[in-house]
Order: structure tokens, then sequence, then C-alpha cells
């Protein structure tokens, strides 16, 4: 693995179980290509140089099929039981050659859409602040709240004029990022997402609007979606 000031950390320890499919979501295939490799192939196509390390599940047995494995520039390091814990680990087998004020990207594997301007902006973006940020799509929907006592009943409209949906990557300096998650879940915090560690340790992550069509792959439905946008790109 190069040594870098940037780290990509792509996430693909998941089961896939809103996906309901043979295999792991990451590991469907869109024209004949794993999800997976599509994502890391349009990551480090825009990011040549950065490091990759790729968390897996200690039951995936696709991995050494897939293209990326030969890549020399990416590594793999156990995945854990939820996405914060797969980032974590990534995290602390970076630890031997990461600094503290390397960047550190973390994408989904499950979202193959993303763009490469959008990528090249996020990282202009944050290089300028102090803490980073994240691709985000403002809310275009109505939102409507349900109560936990009629989950199919409105209860309110939510406001949405300030609302965003969190999309990935997310970039924050390593140091912090390590922190900030290990803190979040020393204190059993859920957490979904970097960017809600580093809220949880006090920090104000920037937002930077990314195409809505970076989807993340999630229900069967997205896989078809997934693919005609891919044709777009
Ligand atoms: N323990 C986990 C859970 C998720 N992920 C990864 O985090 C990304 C986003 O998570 P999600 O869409 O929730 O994937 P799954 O957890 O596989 O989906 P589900 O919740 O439907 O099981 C995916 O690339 C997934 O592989 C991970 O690395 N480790
Ligand atoms: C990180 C993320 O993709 C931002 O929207 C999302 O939080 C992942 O959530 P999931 O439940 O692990 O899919």
């Amino acid at each position: 693995m190069p040594e870098a000031s940037l780290w990509l950390i792509v996430p693909a320890a998941g089961v896939g179980q809103r996906m309901a499919a043979a295999c792991p979501k990451q590991y469907l295939r869109v024209d004949s290509e794993y999800i997976l490799d599509i994502t890391l192939r349009r990551l480090l196509a825009a990011l040549p140089a950065a490091g990759c390390i790729v968390p897996l599940s200690s039951t995936d047995i696709w991995w050494p099929s897939t293209n990326a494995s030969s890549d020399g520039r990416i590594a793999t390091c156990a995945g854990g039981n939820e996405r914060a814990n797969s980032v974590l680990n990534a995290l602390q087998a970076l630890a031997p050659t990461a600094k503290n004020e390397d960047w550190v990207l973390v994408h989904d594997a499950a979202r193959p859409c993303v763009a490469s301007d959008d990528l090249k902006r996020l990282l202009k973006k944050v290089g300028a602040h102090s803490v980073g940020g994240l691709l985000a799509s403002p809310v275009t929907d109505t939102l409507k709240m349900a109560s936990p006592q009629a989950p199919n009943t409105v209860s309110s409209t939510i406001d949405r004029r300030h609302l965003w949906r969190a999309l990935t990557p997310q970039v924050f300096r390593y140091g912090l990022l390590r922190d900030a998650l290990q803190g979040a879940l020393n204190q059993g915090v859920a957490i979904t997402d970097e960017a809600a560690a580093m809220e949880q340790a006090g920090h104000r992550p920037l937002l930077v609007e990314g195409r809505s069509d970076n989807i993340k792959i999630t229900v069967p439905a997205d896989l078809a979606l997934a693919g005609f946008i891919l044709g777009q790109l």
C-alpha cells in the first residue's frame, strides 16, 4: 500500500439484509461487474495515489474473485458487527502508516455511482475546512413523521428546509475521526455515518452538495436504477 496523505476506506463487510439476495449486495453484479469492483475502480480512477483499505466480513468468500483483490494499492481488514466498527477497524489497521493529519475518505461499497466531479469538489472544499465534511443532498420530498404507536399513520409533517440526506464519501482527518469513532462506540452511541461520530465529539462537519444519483444500493429496486445511472455517467 502506498505512503499516502489520503486514505480510502470502503466498508464492504455488510450482509445486505434489506437486499435479501443470495449473496451480500456488494457482490451482486451490474453489467457483469461486481458492485464492489465498480466502486473501487471508480474511486481509484479519480484518486489513483490514495491508499485503500476494504473491511470485509469474516464470512466473505467472494473477495478473491474480484478484480480489486489483485490491485496492489488495495488492502483488506476485518469488518465489524456494525458499519462503524468496520470503519474503526480499518482506521486501526492504517495506524502504523497513517498520520493524524492525513485525510481519510470513507465511501460505502454500496455506492458505485459516485461521480468523480463530486469527489474532487468534496476534497477541494474540505481541504480548506478545519474538520472535514461529507457529500449530501438536500431533501426534496415532503417528509412525514409517523408515531411509534401508529407506524403507518401521519403524526406530523417535518420542515425540510434545513434537511439533507447524508451521502458518502465522508472525509475527515485520521486522528480526529479515529478518536471520534472510538469515543462514540465507547459511549454506546448509535452511529450510522462518520459525521455522526464527529458531531458527537462536538465538531460541525461541512455539508457539500452532491449528486442525488449517488445512490446507496439497498433494496432490489436500487439495482436496476444503479445500472441506468452508471450507463449515464
Ligand atoms: N458491519 C458492516 C455493515 C455495513 N458495512 C458496509 O457499509 C455500507 C453501507 O451499509 P448498508 O447499506 O447498511 O449495508 P448492509 O449493512 O450490508 O445492508 P443491510 O443493512 O440491508 O444489511 C455497505 O457497503 C456495507 O457493506 C460494513 O462494512 N460493515
Ligand atoms: C453512511 C450512509 O450511507 C450515509 O447515508 C448511511 O448512514 C449508511 O447507513 P446504513 O444503514 O449502514 O446503510
